[in-house]
């Protein structure tokens, strides 16, 4: 993904930043309703029966929130939280030191838990299932299987590709939770929180704006936030409002409706080259020279939760809805009834 893409939902240095923004408990979390009231009831049920909650599934897109509730969820818990990522984990054994450090209903994340390595997820099933290590000791005939029981743990999973997880992984999750896209109402919340801990001024039309822009995405809130006060604060305003919300975004090439440079280049790549679709997605990421995976996790899902885009299994194909916010005419060729969606996964 290009470097200067300000509006890519995927971390980056400067969103250390987050960490002081990062709601603290489930009520200062905004939106996620429907997750929010589930897992506040799991949480409450656990701690009733004194009891380990049960392993818990993050699932969505970047910047959406999983990582914060994630901690969330410990913190609720009162338990420890300790965090580590799929690719980071190379042996069995990095896994099974941090299994056998775990306390009694400690939270143990796993982010990008699609990138665990196979030999390490085989041992996460028994700990899983029966919290229960099942571990190979020395090699050759003198090789002798060990079991090690653990302390009841929670294990909280974040993947943004749920369909690359296998299946007894995914099964053994009882807590599943997709996070959705965020109403621009919502984003609007984040905005002005996130405006009041940076001390920011801005009006609720400013806010607004930055909601409206924000690709349905908290982490992009934030960082737009940050950029609009860096316009703001040269041009010697000492408030953002609509009209510097609206001055700053343009500046940053991220459109009325959102869009930045790399999806207004992903539909007029398809519009232009493809005639609108329907084309495969390995097309468009050599088109794109952009890593396939980038483009099905970070462009494509906002693209086609806003009505640009459709996944068929021909292919991607552009709705009429992209002609028009590219400013050209729809083809014949667009289908202007709905065609059902794959959803991807
Ligand atoms: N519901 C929310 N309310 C307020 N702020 C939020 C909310 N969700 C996320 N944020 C903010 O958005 C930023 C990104 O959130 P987070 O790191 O949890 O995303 P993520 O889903 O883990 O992303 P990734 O897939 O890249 O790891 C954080 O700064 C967090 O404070
Ligand atoms: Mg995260």
């Amino acid at each position: 993904m290009s470097e200067s893409r300000l509006i890519a939902p995927d971390k980056r240095e400067e969103d250390l930043a987050e960490a002081s923004l990062r709601p603290q408990n489930l009520a200062e979390f905004v939106g996620q309703e429907q997750a929010r009231a589930n897992l506040d009831i799991f949480i409450r049920a656990a701690k009733a029966r004194g009891e380990a909650l049960d392993h818990v599934l993050f699932v969505g897109p970047p910047g959406l929130g999983k990582t914060t509730l994630a901690q969330i969820v410990a913190r609720e818990l009162g338990v420890g939280f300790r965090s580590t990522s799929g690719p980071v984990i190379a042996k069995a054994g990095d896994l099974a030191a941090l299994l056998t450090n775990l306390e009694e209903r400690d939270v143990l994340f796993i982010d990008e838990i699609h990138r665990l390595n196979p030999a390490v997820e085989e041992i996460l099933y028994p700990a899983m299932e029966d919290y229960e290590l099942d571990l190979i000791i020395g090699e050759g005939p003198a090789a002798r299987s060990v079991k090690i029981s653990l302390s009841k743990f929670t294990l909280v999973g974040a993947t943004t590709r749920s369909g690359l997880l296998t299946t007894p992984l995914r099964d053994r999750f009882g807590i599943p939770v997709r996070l959705n896209f965020y109403t621009v109402d919502e984003l609007e919340l984040v905005v002005t929180r996130g405006a009041r801990v940076m001390g920011i001024p801005i009006a609720k039309d400013g806010a607004r704006e930055i909601a409206r822009r924000a690709r349905g995405t908290p982490r992009i809130a934030g960082r737009l936030l940050r950029r609009v006060r860096d316009f703001t604060l040269v041009a010697g305003k000492d408030i953002i409002d609509r009209a510097a919300a609206d001055h700053a975004l343009l500046a940053l090439e991220v459109d009325g409706l959102g869009l930045d440079q790399m999806d207004r280049r992903y539909l007029s790549v398809v519009a232009h080259n493809y005639g609108g679709g329907p084309v495969g997605v390995e097309t468009i990421a050599a088109a794109l020279s952009e890593p396939r995976d980038a483009i099905e996790e970070i462009i494509e899902p906002y693209l086609v939760q806003q009505g640009f885009l459709q996944r068929t299994p021909r292919g991607r194909m552009l709705t009429a809805h992209a002609f028009k916010h590219l400013g050209l005419a729809t083809p014949s060729s667009v289908n202007q009834m709905p065609l059902f969606d794959e959803g991807g996964e």
